[in-house]
């Protein structure tokens, strides 16, 4: 339970909700109170101008990704996460309403402007865009498993050190595009029933790819619940895990200094000025490894034996898995049929067998990366604690991937699987990827009416954005300790 929040919430609470309860005064809050319970234990959070409590929640069906939005307005991001039915569960929660006058930071134009943004999300719900198209995933999964056979059959069949070379780069490939069904069924794109879309995400995402599903949901929704935010501190969690690359990578300025806190004598350690200021020449490499330390992570999160940040750690202890048996399970197979696969059924070699797995693991995590780096490195980051609106969040922080430079349109659709739309899917990731060109036309247009800095480009322009990004980061990075010495 909130501090300060315990009266108020004990009142509403025994008294019952709902008829009761509107006829009793309502507990009235600032947004200086909801402010000051922005921690898990101490969690309030605003719907549409209603105050919730959520302290130590841990058994919220999401997961901790509740916390991000703690101190804050969760509105949108609520409405971009869950089935309609969900919003009845809210009331268990209630404790009182938002002084509306109290939030002083926006003014009239910004209140103008997310009702605007809210009008376009029923509007969309009307055309019918989240509704999915049966047709489109039957096909999307039946091309996926016909190249999951031939890269199985070329490897069983064939001799030749090329097809096998060929085969494991396919298999890489196919990885990818495993990820993006696996990606569009935990959105819950695809089915009503969030069950069916858990089921068949297990999967395309543990099966076939080897990921846990519920590692992915709390990695991957917290990401969209807070892109491009970095951490407040080294220590903290409050930041978007996907930037979370320190110390091998910084986004920021601010970011590459972050690891000053963790030393005794508060300067940058040797490893972090070497990494840091040689970023642009280790991306690449790291994404030829993104793919086996997802898979680490997904062994330990789904097995118990760990996890990669604190936040995935304590959804672990405190929540367990959804699918307990099915994430174990789900993952042995995987690793049955590639032990399967890159031994060439027993035909080949340790050694040969071990390059085989390097191909097609470093090949797909270049693959998935590639596309990922994409969608929101070299854009916008933001402090945790001076996020703007959800609108202007996702939408500076992410960039859309355009055809260019002769890579055709139609390539790009196939290899993104639908996150080419990124700024139209982080604004609505429940729209099935079929669906979202047509969003993006009125996302596009009402980016330019509101004035919000809407970004897109092609694979080759977007790649040089992020190295320069890279550079730049390191550039000030180096001017900085050379020059000034840490600064604190
Ligand atoms: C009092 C506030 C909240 C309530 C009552 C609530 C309730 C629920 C419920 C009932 C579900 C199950 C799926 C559904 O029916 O839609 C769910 C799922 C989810 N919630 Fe919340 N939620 C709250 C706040 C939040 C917030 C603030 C976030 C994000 C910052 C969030 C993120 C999610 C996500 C990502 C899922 C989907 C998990 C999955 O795919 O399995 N929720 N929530």
């Amino acid at each position: 339970m909130g501090k300060g929040g315990d009266a108020a919430v004990g009142s509403l609470r025994n008294r019952g909700t709902g008829k009761d309860a509107q006829l009793k005064q309502v507990p009235k809050y600032t947004w200086k109170d909801v402010k000051e319970h922005a921690s898990p234990e101490n969690a309030w959070i605003v719907h549409a101008n209603k105050v919730y409590d959520v302290s130590n929640w841990h058994d919220h069906p999401g997961g901790g990704v509740v916390f991000t939005h703690a101190g804050d307005d969760a509105t949108d991001i609520f409405a971009a996460f869950h089935a309609p039915g969900s919003q009845g569960m809210l009331k268990k929660f209630y404790i009182g309403d938002l002084i509306v006058e109290s939030v002083e930071h926006k003014d009239a134009h910004q209140h103008a402007f997310e009702k605007a943004y809210r009008d376009l999300r029923s509007q969309l719900i009307v055309m019918g865009m989240f509704k999915s198209n049966f047709w489109f995933y039957v096909y999307k999964q039946a091309f996926n498993m016909s190249m999951w056979a031939s890269a199985f059959a070329a490897m069983a069949l064939s001799d030749n050190g090329f097809v096998h070379i060929a085969s494991a780069l396919w298999m890489g490939m196919f990885f990818q595009q495993c990820g993006w069904l696996a990606h569009d069924f935990l959105h819950h794109q695809v089915y009503k029933k969030r069950r069916y879309g858990d089921y068949t995400g297990l999967f395309w995402g543990g099966v076939m790819q080897g990921f846990s599903a519920q590692w992915w949901k709390n990695k991957h929704n917290g990401h969209h619940a807070v892109p491009n935010l970095h951490n407040s501190s080294a220590a903290s969690q409050d930041g978007d895990p996907d930037i979370d690359t320190m110390p091998v990578l910084a986004w920021s300025l601010k970011q590459a200094q972050s690891f000053r806190e963790l030393q005794s004598d508060g300067k940058d350690s040797k490893f972090v000025k070497f990494m840091i200021s040689h970023q642009k020449y280790f991306y690449f490499p790291i994404l030829l490894l993104a793919r086996l330390s997802w898979l680490n992570e997904s062994f330990k999160y789904a097995y118990g034996l760990g996890a990669a940040s604190e936040n995935a750690k304590l959804e672990r202890e405190q929540q367990g898995l959804q699918y307990p048996i099915m994430e174990k399970v789900s993952i042995a197979l995987h690793y049955v049929w590639v032990a399967a696969y890159v031994t060439g059924f027993g035909r080949f070699n340790a050694l040969y067998s071990l390059g085989l797995f390097m191909i097609m693991t470093c090949s797909c995590g270049f693959f998935l990366a590639t596309v990922f780096g994409l969608g929101h490195n070299g854009m916008e980051v933001y402090d945790a604690e001076k996020r703007p609106d959800f609108w202007t969040l996702q939408v500076t922080t992410t960039r859309n991937i355009t055809g260019g430079h002769g890579i055709p349109q139609w390539f790009v659709d196939w290899f993104c699987g639908g996150l080419q739309y990124q700024v139209d899917h982080h604004l609505f990731p429940m729209i099935p990827r079929h669906n979202l060109r047509q969003t993006h036309e009125l996302v596009k247009s009402f980016c330019k009416e509101w004035k919000v800095t809407y970004h897109e480009a092609d694979m080759i322009d977007g790649t040089y954005e992020v190295l320069d990004c890279l550079d730049k980061v390191a550039m000030e990075f180096v001017i900085d300790f050379v020059q000034d010495g840490p600064t604190m």
